[in-house]
């Protein structure tokens, strides 16, 4: 669905990413981990057509991508954020925003929000305002509003790092049911690794920029090749997980 090919993104002449050859198939979900700094972000940004790399070529679904058809693809995904990023409007507008920007119906959009306002619980808040939700409620809103677009892949770049402990296992339970039902092409940026079982087993792990890992997670756990400093990275999640891999 998308391939990155020969990329270099460069920020202050420093290289930050650098990557070959990347494939992200259809249907796919893929959780994406890394060392503080090591460019998961900024290889969601390239992915999700946020930043353009220095050099090298993205293709999504076999199209190259430029200038022109950029805003066209990137219309076609949705990325979540660490912060829900809500407007001062209510929940139900909210939701409902991104698909008025792309042209979708009246109809069509009053049905679509309230089936994901359902789905993620909040239909009792449709018409509050952000500044009062919580943390959690907030971000399910982010959720439900990506959903509602249907995209053809989600970016979700650390959703719930910002949430405590019982709101993140309520949510990822949630999102888990959520991307079950919709099959959506999924890549998941975390620092924690005991988030990734609720959601995949398909992880890459980054590192200085470059991708040192890409397969199953439990494969990883019991030693695969990567990078010394993605397996630092992992040694305090090995004992915790591997039971339940
Ligand atoms: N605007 C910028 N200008 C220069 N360097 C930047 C900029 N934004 C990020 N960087 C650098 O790019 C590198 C990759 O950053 P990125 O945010 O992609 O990493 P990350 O793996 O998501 O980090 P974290 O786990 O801390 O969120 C880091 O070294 C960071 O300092």
């Amino acid at each position: 669905m998308i391939r990155l090919k020969d990329i270099v993104l460069v920020r202050d002449k420093k290289t930050i990413l650098q990557v070959k050859d990347f494939h992200l198939a259809e249907g796919e979900r893929l959780a994406v981990i890394g060392p503080n700094g090591s460019g998961k972000s900024t290889l969601v940004k390239v992915l999700a057509l946020l930043e353009p790399p220095t050099s090298g070529e993205v293709f999504f679904r076999g199209e190259k991508v430029t200038s022109k058809n950029n805003l066209a693809i990137r219309r076609r995904m949705a990325v979540v954020f660490q912060e829900p990023l809500l407007l001062n409007i209510t929940v139900f507008n909210n939701v409902a925003q991104g698909m008025r920007f792309r042209g979708i119906d009246a109809e069509e959009i009053q049905r679509r929000v309230e089936y994901w306002l359902d789905r993620f619980g909040i239909t009792a808040l449709r018409n509050r305002k952000p500044l009062n939700l919580s943390g959690g409620e907030a971000q399910r809103v982010s959720l439900a509003r990506a959903f509602a677009l249907e995209p053809e892949v989600i970016f979700m770049d650390e959703p719930f790092s910002a949430l405590d402990f019982y709101t993140r296992m309520e949510l990822l339970e949630s999102l888990g049911a959520r991307l079950a039902e919709t099959g959506a092409t999924t890549v998941f940026v975390t620092h924690d690794i005991n988030e990734i079982p609720y959601l995949t087993d398909n992880v890459a792990a980054i590192d200085g920029g470059m991708i040192a890992y890409k397969g199953r997670l439990d494969s990883l756990l019991a030693g695969e090749v990567a990078t010394p400093s993605v397996q630092r990275l992992l040694q305090p999640f090995k004992k915790s997980m591997l039971h339940l891999l």
